[in-house]
């Protein structure tokens, strides 16, 4: 048995770098669909890559191309059903080639076109090698911030996209995303913590169910700069942006220091921590879960998910890589489609 789709619609899929294991995961969790009992879903893709891919990893499965995302639910549950690209792909496991930049990007575009048009439930992205993208012109740090884009050109409306970070043991936000370390304090300031706190708070209760959110805010420097001396961005950035969230009746504390806020007691006291920069929200997510955690972009007026991991591309076409992060990811996708469609129709 597969889970039934979000209000009749699928799940829509982008696949990623194709030298990563973003193929073999989509090819993988069609044929484990129903172990995991997975949602429909459809990826935009290469159909002749993707079969390639199949017969590397000895994937009997059949491969339907289809014209519309409509007819992805009916096709799911005796073939993977596949938007074909008007780009193509190669299949060359482990090495990028630049000819294979702009069907990688087409297939986000359109995967998140369809979600923003209402023609499928959410978006799961699967991995892309953002070295390969920039080589190509691409001038978007991620994902997070090509979807925000995307959304504001779509709406008109301007877009903060946040990066969260959630697996059964923390659930973690970098407040700056994808920028050098040394330019982090430059960026870090009281409105973008203030922005993306009531954000993660907003939806927390949205799609997450979470009545009273409660939010840990890292401080930036060691021992949150030790009452001034270690770095004066704690008190007089991060402080205030806590007494603001707090104003708003946002359930929140800090600025903790970074280094003893994440063990098991103290995880308990909060539902997102909320860290100054990548690797301080990163690290602890993937230590502690990295088979589990999901990258969810909150702040769009679609929903999206991601695996925590990246391209891997060591792995791909070779059968090795673990597909519970993208289980994870599809999964909580139809799980926040599920809520919102819910509170939609309350
Ligand atoms: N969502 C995304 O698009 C996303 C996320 C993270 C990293 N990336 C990109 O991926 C590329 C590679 O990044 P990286 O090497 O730092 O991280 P990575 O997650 O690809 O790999 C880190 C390590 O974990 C292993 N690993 C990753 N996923 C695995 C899986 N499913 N099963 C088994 N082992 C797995 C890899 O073999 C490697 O040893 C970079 O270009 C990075 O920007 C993309
Ligand atoms: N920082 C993310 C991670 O390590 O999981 C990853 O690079 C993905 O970023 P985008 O979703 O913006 O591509």
């Amino acid at each position: 048995m597969t889970s039934p789709s979000v209000a009749g619609l699928p799940l829509a899929v982008s696949v990623g770098e194709p030298s990563g294991i973003g193929p073999d995961l989509v090819l993988t969790c069609h044929r484990d669909r129903a172990l995991f009992n997975l949602a429909p879903f459809f990826t935009v893709a290469d159909v002749d890559m993707l079969q390639s891919r199949a017969a590397r990893l000895g994937i009997d499965i059949s491969i339907a191309a289809i014209d519309r995302p409509e007819d992805a639910v009916a096709v799911f549950p005796s073939a993977l059903p596949v938007l074909p690209l008007e780009n193509r792909h190669e299949d060359a496991p482990g090495a990028t080639n630049p000819a294979n930049a702009a069907g990688t990007i087409e297939s986000i575009e359109r995967a998140t076109r369809y979600a923003l048009e209402g023609r499928a439930a959410a978006l799961v992205t699967a991995p892309i090698e953002k070295k390969a993208l920039y080589d190509a012109g691409f001038d978007h740090p991620g994902h997070t911030e090509f979807l925000a884009a995307l959304c504001q050109r779509h709406s008109g409306h301007s877009v903060q996209p946040v990066m969260l970070l959630t697996g059964p043991e923390l659930s973690s936000v970098p407040v700056t995303i994808h920028i050098p370390l040394c330019d982090v304090p430059k960026a870090l300031t009281t409105e973008l913590v203030v922005s993306t706190g009531r954000i993660v708070a907003r939806h927390l209760k949205r799609d997450f169910g979470i009545a009273q959110p409660r939010l840990a805010v890292a401080g930036l420097n060691p021992h949150a700069g030790e009452q001034g001396t270690m770095g004066r961005e704690d008190i007089e950035i991060v402080a205030p942006a806590i007494e603001r969230l707090r104003k708003d009746g946002i359930t929140v504390h800090g600025p903790l220091p970074a280094d003893t806020m994440f063990h098991a007691e103290a995880r308990r006291t909060y539902d997102v921590a909320l860290c100054m920069y990548h690797d301080q929200a990163l690290i602890p997510v993937k230590t502690l879960g990295f088979d589990e955690s999901v990258n969810v972009t909150l702040g769009l007026p679609i929903i999206r998910t991601s695996p925590d991991h990246g391209t891997a591309a060591a792995l791909a076409g070779t059968g090795q890589a673990r597909t519970a992060s993208f289980i994870a990811a599809l999964t909580l996708a139809s799980r926040m489609a599920a809520i919102r469609a819910g509170s939609a129709g309350a």
